[in-house]
Order: structure tokens, then C-alpha cells, then sequence
């Protein structure tokens, strides 16, 4: 069957508030279509203000938070408890107030922070295990990734202009030459973004309003961004209007 990359559907919400309710309903939503039929929910999760707009996932009803395994779209190659660390801050702002077991968070093996390529493949290893073997399965199909939207378009670790842009057989790429501190990093490359059941990206503000209206309204520009269009998942843009006022690609209702 032949398919054409989704479209993006963009809900803009009044206020942030209303966008950290909105993304709650959708990700319990996504995490029920997942437990059904897997028995399981894979989850991919940024860092940036993300971690923060999960908050209204810690009183939602019906979460099955033992059937959770989490991951990092991008995570930065420091000990787990650094300041520059997106586990601590996933930790700080929501693995402390949900009951995840430890076991389902998959962190980067720190025991290879000075090796980083031993870690890229460690990491690879563990999604591997998860999603059967890179032979049978060409690209992991997480059930969400959440994704922010930084100021020059980047997301995860994929930076404009860099080469990572063009890596198309590796599951998880690192990176020593970040242009945004600190250098080194790991990251899911485009083609698992692109084989994910459901990419969601999360922006909010007025400082993002110019770089959002780049990004969906001048997709040609290849904005890293832009680049995030999966071939068989959805799309989704939570945003609030003030990060929305000149975006003219069509909004969607949420409900
Ligand atoms: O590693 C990084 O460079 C940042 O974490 C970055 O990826 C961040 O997620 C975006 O800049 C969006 O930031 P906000 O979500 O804070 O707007």
C-alpha cells in the first residue's frame, strides 16, 4: 500500500494551561489504542519545557503506568543526575510524581559517558530489545514521540544544516559538535521519527511564533522541523496562540 508522509494537524489552544490539558487527553488516548493492542505503550520523551507540559498526566484516570517504556528522543551524553541531564529534568518534573517503574525508563548507560559511540550503540542495543531485532523490524514504531520545536528548528539533536539530517540507517545517532550546548549527544534519527505511530510536537509562546510559521508554513526550507513527517503515524502540533499567531496552515478543534 502506498503512502503519502501525514499531514501536520495543528490544535492551537487558548493558554498553556489549556495545552497541558489537551496533550494529557491525547497521550492517555494514545496509551489505550497501544495497551490493546500490544499490551504495552513505547513513549519517547524530550527534554526542554516538555517534561513540565506533562503535568496534567499525573492526575489523569486510567493511566496503566506499569505498561509504560520511555525513552529519549535526545538526551544529553552527562551523568544522570547533571543539570544538562533530560532524565533528571524528566525525573524532576514527572518520573517523581507518577508511578513508572525504574526499570521501564531506559536511561543512556553512563558507564560509557567517555566512549560515546560504545553508548550511541548501547542505547540502540536496548531499543532493539525492545522493538525486536533491527533485521526484522528495519525501524523501531514507537506508539508517541513528543517532541519540542527549538528556536533555529531543531529537534531532538538534529540541528539545521548538520549531517545527521541525512542518516538514514542508524535507529540512534550521537553527535560531539552540537551547536547548542553541551556538545555531546545522542539522538533518534529522522527515519525512526518518521516510523512512529504518532509524532507530537509541543510549542507554546510568543518567542516561537516566527520559527512556527517556518515551520508549517515553509515546509521547502527543510527545517528539521519540516523534515518530521512519518510516513504511516500521525502528526500532531499542540501549540498555544500566542505561539500560533502566524502560522496559516489550517487549525484544528481539539476535543
Ligand atoms: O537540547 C536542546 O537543545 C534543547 O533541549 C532543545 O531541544 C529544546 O527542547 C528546544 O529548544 C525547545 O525548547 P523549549 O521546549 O524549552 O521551548
Amino acid at each position: 500500500m502506498h503512502h503519502s508522509p501525514a499531514t501536520p494537524v495543528v490544535y492551537s489552544l487558548p493558554t498553556v494551561d489549556d495545552v497541558k490539558d489537551a496533550l494529557a487527553q491525547f497521550v492517555v488516548k494514545a496509551q489505550h489504542e497501544a495497551i490493546e493492542k500490544k499490551g504495552r505503550f513505547t513513549i519517547a520523551l524530550s527534554g526542554g519545557s516538555l517534561p513540565k507540559m506533562l503535568g496534567k498526566l499525573v492526575d489523569a484516570p486510567d493511566v496503566q503506568w506499569d505498561r509504560w517504556q520511555v525513552y529519549y528522543a535526545d538526551e544529553r551524553v552527562v551523568p544522570l543526575d547533571h543539570e544538562d541531564s533530560n532524565h533528571a529534568l524528566c525525573k524532576k518534573e514527572f518520573y517523581d510524581k507518577v508511578p513508572i517503574p525504574e526499570g521501564n525508563i531506559h536511561t543512556i548507560n553512563t558507564d560509557y559517558l567517555d566512549d560515546i559511540e560504545e553508548l550511541r550503540e548501547a542505547y540502540e542495543n536496548d531499543l532493539i530489545l525492545q522493538f525486536a531485532s533491527k533485521e526484522t523490524a528495519r525501524f523501531p514504531i514507537f506508539d508517541l514521540i513528543l517532541l519540542g520545536m527549538g528556536p533555529d528548528g531543531h529537534t531532538c539533536s538534529l540541528f539545521p544544516g548538520h549531517e545527521l539530517l541525512m542518516e538514514e540507517v542508524e535507529w540512534v545517532a550521537c553527535l560531539e559538535d552540537s551547536p547548542k550546548p553541551p556538545p555531546k549527544r545522542i539522538t533518534l534519527t529522522f527515519p525512526v521519527l518518521n516510523h512512529a505511530a504518532r509524532v507530537a510536537f509541543v510549542a507554546t509562546g510568543e518567542g516561537k511564533k516566527e520559527m512556527l510559521a517556518r515551520i508549517l508554513d515553509r515546509p521547502e526550507e527543510g527545517l528539521p522541523c519540516s523534515r518530521v513527517r512519518p510516513l504511516v503515524g500521525t502528526l500532531s502540533w499542540f501549540v498555544d496562540d500566542a505561539a500560533a499567531e502566524l502560522v496559516a496552515h489550517p487549525k484544528s478543534v481539539w476535543s
